[in-house]
């Protein structure tokens, strides 16, 4: 088996005119939830685009499932869910997921489809318009939609964003599930105590990683009694850094 789903050498990422990413080294092991956390503006978003390989302006090597990120043969093994809800709201759910089979080129779409509802415990909305279901469904359209191709890594752009906390659990639960099953899953969060049901954390600050450890280790390195008071710490550390730099 594969060690790394992802490894990422040099990434250097310009947006804008400017570095977004600028020297980024970093691995995501096979078969586990890595959490990518840090800042509004830390590049979170950046770097998944990078993963996926939907993003312009990418120097440096990003390696995903042993093969160039964004290369056609990665299509299929690639599920990406991305921070707006990219479903359409004029189709029902299984219009949108047959849509998003067949873009993947799916070979068995009814069955696909099926599974991927099941996934997302969304029985009985199968032929709801996505328009008219709640916040908590439409994003676990969003999920199955990523999902519905069977990939074996599984890019979230912060899935549980804006959902109660019952519906952020039950997600985390089928996060949790898919990775027993030898899925890979990145998932972003600002969420902290989301950090805690991670396999390993990434924490980003200013384009750049200012850790790369586990639950147990950011909270044990910090001395901090929680995820939200560790980050925080590392944050502002990697901010004084930079200030002494100067
Ligand atoms: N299209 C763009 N043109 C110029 N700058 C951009 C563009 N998209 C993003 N940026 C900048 O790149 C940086 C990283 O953005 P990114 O969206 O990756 O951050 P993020 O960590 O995902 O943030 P958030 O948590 O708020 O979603 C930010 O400073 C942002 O302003």
């Amino acid at each position: 088996m594969r060690k790394n789903a992802v490894v990422i050498a040099g990434l250097r990422v310009v947006r804008g005119g400017r570095p977004v990413i600028d020297g980024l080294d970093l691995s995501v092991p096979a078969g586990s939830v890595v959490g990518l956390l840090g800042p509004s503006g830390s590049g979170k978003t950046t770097l998944m685009r990078s993963v996926v390989g939907v993003q312009a302006s990418v120097t440096g090597s990003v390696e995903v499932l042993g093969a160039t990120a964004g290369t056609p043969a990665l299509r299929r093994r690639v599920g990406y869910m991305t921070q707006d809800a990219s479903v359409y709201t004029d189709l029902t759910v299984v219009q949108n997921l047959r849509y998003f089979a067949a873009l993947a080129g799916v070979p068995s779409p009814a069955r696909a489809v099926a599974a991927a509802v099941a996934t997302v415990d969304l029985g009985g909305h199968e032929r709801q318009r996505v328009g008219t279901l709640s916040g908590g469904e439409r994003s676990r359209v969003s999920l199955a939609a990523a999902l519905v191709g069977d990939p074996e890594l599984l890019v979230l752009d912060e899935p549980t964003v804006g959902l109660d906390p019952v519906l952020r659990r039950d997600l985390w639960a089928v996060f949790r599930r898919l990775a027993a099953e030898g899925r890979t899953l990145l998932v972003s969060s600002h969420v902290m105590d989301e950090a805690t049901q991670c396999d390993r954390l990434l924490l980003m600050r200013a384009g750049g990683l200012v850790a790369d450890t586990t639950p147990d280790d950011l909270l044990a390195g910090t001395g901090a009694p929680d995820a939200e008071r560790a980050f925080l710490t590392l944050i502002d550390r990697a901010a004084r850094r930079e200030e002494d730099v100067r």
